[in-house]
Formats: structure tokens, C-alpha cells, sequence
């Protein structure tokens, strides 16, 4: 689905519902902006306090009523995900926000192992950054001691290269490399 997503409170609700009232969806977002990393104070758990809690639910709440049809908490205690998800009209999705959210949102490069620092939150599904590292030290050190390229690996003589490609039923833009004689 494409839609926008406004990050922010009350604050934002009148532009939430300009972009609804013009056939935008709007995802919302409340808890931690890393936009707003500055005033925040870093990349921290929000709502903490029971002031903070009570305005990240008043902001959540009004970016609803201006009609963002579900709400992302990013780094919000499990506690307040939990009332959110209860207490607002749409779907709540969530990240490093507990199991309560109704959905759940990590950066498929921190999921797959490839970020070069890791939020506290994420769990590593697979580590392709050693994958990828394995594969090219192997590279490496084939070509260093010619066992990459082999005889099979050559374009000229290689037979595991035979390989046709037809983009079509009637092969009309198939794409057939030339191997064997030049
Ligand atoms: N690769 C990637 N994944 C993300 O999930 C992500 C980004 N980048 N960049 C933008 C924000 C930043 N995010 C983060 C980053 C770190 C923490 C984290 O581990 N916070 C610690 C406290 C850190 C502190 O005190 O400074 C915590 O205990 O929650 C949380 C969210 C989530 N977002
Ligand atoms: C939802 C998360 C990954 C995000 O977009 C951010 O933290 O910037």
C-alpha cells in the first residue's frame, strides 16, 4: 500500500487531516522520531514518566481523530503499547514496542545482520554480514592463488555457462551469449 507517514503529536493533527481530506492515507507515528533525536534527548524509550506517557496517548489519540488509519510506536514501554492498542480505533504497529502492538515493524537490514550498529530491540534473524565477508575472503583467496577463474569459469570455453535466457514465448528478445569460437 502507498501512503505518507507524519511523525508527530498534536501537533501535527491538522496536517494529517489536510492529507486524509485529500485522499492521502496517513500512517501516524508517536514515542520515539529519531527525527527528533535532539529534543529527545538520544534514542530512548519514551513515555517513562507519567507526563510523558499521558502526552504521547493524547497525541496518539488526536492523530487518530484527524484520521491516520494505524498509529506506528516506535520505543514505547510495553505497558503504554498495550493501552494504546486497546484504546485507539486503528491498528497500532509497533517497534522495539513489545508484543502488544497489533503489528510489528524492524529494519529488514537489522534483521538480516547487515546494520553497522544494532538497536537493543532487534533480534538477528541471520548474520549476512559474516555470509557476505566468507564469500569474499573465499573470493580472494581464489583469485590470489588462480583456482578463480578455472578453466570451467572461462567465457570461451566453459561449459556450465550454457545458458539461454528467453524473455518471451516466442524467444523474439531471448538473449543467447555467444560461447565456444569467438
Ligand atoms: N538500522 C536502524 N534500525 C532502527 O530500528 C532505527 C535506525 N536504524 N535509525 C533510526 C532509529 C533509531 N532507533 C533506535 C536506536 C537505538 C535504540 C536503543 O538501543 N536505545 C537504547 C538507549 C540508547 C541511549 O540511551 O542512548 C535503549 O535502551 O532503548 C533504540 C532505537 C530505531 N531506528
Ligand atoms: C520505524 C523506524 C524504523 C523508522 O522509520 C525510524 O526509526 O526512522
Amino acid at each position: 500500500m502507498r501512503c505518507c507517514e507524519v511523525r508527530g503529536r498534536v501537533c501535527v493533527a491538522e496536517e494529517i487531516a489536510f492529507l486524509v481530506s485529500r485522499g492521502i492515507p496517513v500512517m501516524g507515528h508517536v514515542g520515539l522520531m529519531p527525527q527528533h533525536f535532539n529534543q529527545l534527548g538520544g534514542y530512548k524509550c519514551q513515555g517513562k514518566t507519567d507526563s510523558s506517557r499521558q502526552h504521547i496517548k493524547d497525541g496518539a489519540k488526536a492523530v487518530c481523530e484527524a484520521g491516520a488509519f494505524c498509529v506506528v510506536l516506535e520505543c514505547v514501554s510495553a505497558s503504554l503499547a498495550a493501552e494504546l492498542t486497546q484504546e485507539l480505533p486503528v491498528p497500532t504497529i509497533g517497534i522495539g514496542a513489545s508484543n502488544a502492538c497489533d503489528g510489528q515493524i524492524l529494519v529488514i537490514d537489522d534483521m538480516l545482520g547487515q546494520s553497522s550498529r544494532y538497536p537493543k530491540f532487534v533480534k538477528r534473524f541471520a548474520d549476512l554480514e559474516q555470509t557476505i565477508k566468507d564469500a569474499v575472503v573465499d573470493y580472494v583467496r581464489e583469485v590470489k592463488c588462480g583456482e578463480f577463474p578455472g578453466d570451467l569459469r572461462n567465457a570461451s570455453t566453459g561449459s556450465c555457462n550454457a545458458l539461454t535466457i528467453e524473455f518471451d514465448a516466442t524467444g523474439c528478445c531471448g538473449y543467447e551469449p555467444h560461447y565456444g569460437s569467438k
